[in-house]
């Protein structure tokens, strides 16, 4: 077995309060992100670290510690995906279903979107937040950008605290109600579960105790990046 007993038996009892559901091809209109320098990164050299962890697990609030620390930059898939449905553009209402539905929009767009950001941020050293979120994406990214991650910074949480996380998170989104949380939940333990357990077996995995206050969890994050201080300009 590839991950610790403990937690794969948490993840068995979510799989077993949720319901299933079927995804079917969604169709891409990859117009409008034709700007996006599909080269990218080329021949430059880049850092890249996967922050992957289920939904409310602390993901966000610990990369912009990082941010601070590290020097790094911090590119959130899921909050991409939300400034293009807010700009208009023509895949906006496809990526807006898909994330009311808690399902994973089709990798093209969202690595196009992780390719233009990391462009343009002008840095060489990104956190990855949300992302790959399945098989495909990671395939996807892999074969596209030719990227390997440094490492997967994993956030280990138990179900009932993120729940408790989301709903107490007030951001107004669309997808932190009670229907779309428990699909989340399970799209992440069928789909977004096999890619850590992927990079687990790369030996790849940083896993971090997500459960305890947000200053505790930073000190562990902290030892993780230390080999990255010195790079801080
Ligand atoms: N260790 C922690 N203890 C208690 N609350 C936390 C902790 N970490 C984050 N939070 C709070 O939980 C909520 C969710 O955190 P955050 O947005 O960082 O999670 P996330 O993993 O990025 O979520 P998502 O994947 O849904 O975007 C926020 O309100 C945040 O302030
Ligand atoms: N690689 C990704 C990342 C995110 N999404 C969609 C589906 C998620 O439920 C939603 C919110 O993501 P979060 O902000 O919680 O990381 O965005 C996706 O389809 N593919």
């Amino acid at each position: 077995m590839i991950l610790d007993t403990d937690f794969v038996i948490q993840l068995v009892c979510m799989g077993t309060m949720l319901d299933a559901t079927v995804d079917v091809p969604v169709p891409v209109e990859t117009s409008k992100l034709q700007d996006a320098d599909e080269s990218f990164p080329g021949d430059k050299k880049i850092t890249v670290v996967f922050v992957l962890g289920g939904p409310g697990s602390g993901k966000g609030t610990q990369c912009a510690n990082i941010v601070q620390h590290f020097g790094f930059t911090h590119l959130s898939a899921g909050d991409l995906l939300r400034a293009e449905i807010k700009s208009g553009s023509e895949n906006g209402t496809m990526i807006q279903n898909m994330i009311k539905e808690g399902k994973i929009v089709p990798s093209e767009v969202t690595i196009k979107l992780l390719q233009r950001a990391m462009r343009e941020s002008g840095n060489d050293k990104f956190l990855i937040d949300g992302f790959p979120r399945n098989e495909e994406n990671r395939a996807a990214f892999e074969e596209v950008t030719k990227i390997e991650p440094e490492f997967v910074l994993f956030f280990d949480c138990s179900e009932e605290e993120m729940q408790q996380r989301i709903l107490g998170r007030n951001q107004g989104r669309e997808d932190d109600n009670i229907e779309t949380i428990r699909k989340r939940f399970k799209v992440f333990m069928e789909s977004s579960l096999p890619v850590i357990e992927y990079y687990n077996s790369k030996g790849k995995v940083r896993k971090i105790d997500a459960g305890k206050p947000i200053e505790e969890v930073f000190e562990d994050v902290k030892e993780i990046f230390s080999p990255y201080s010195a790079q801080v300009a």
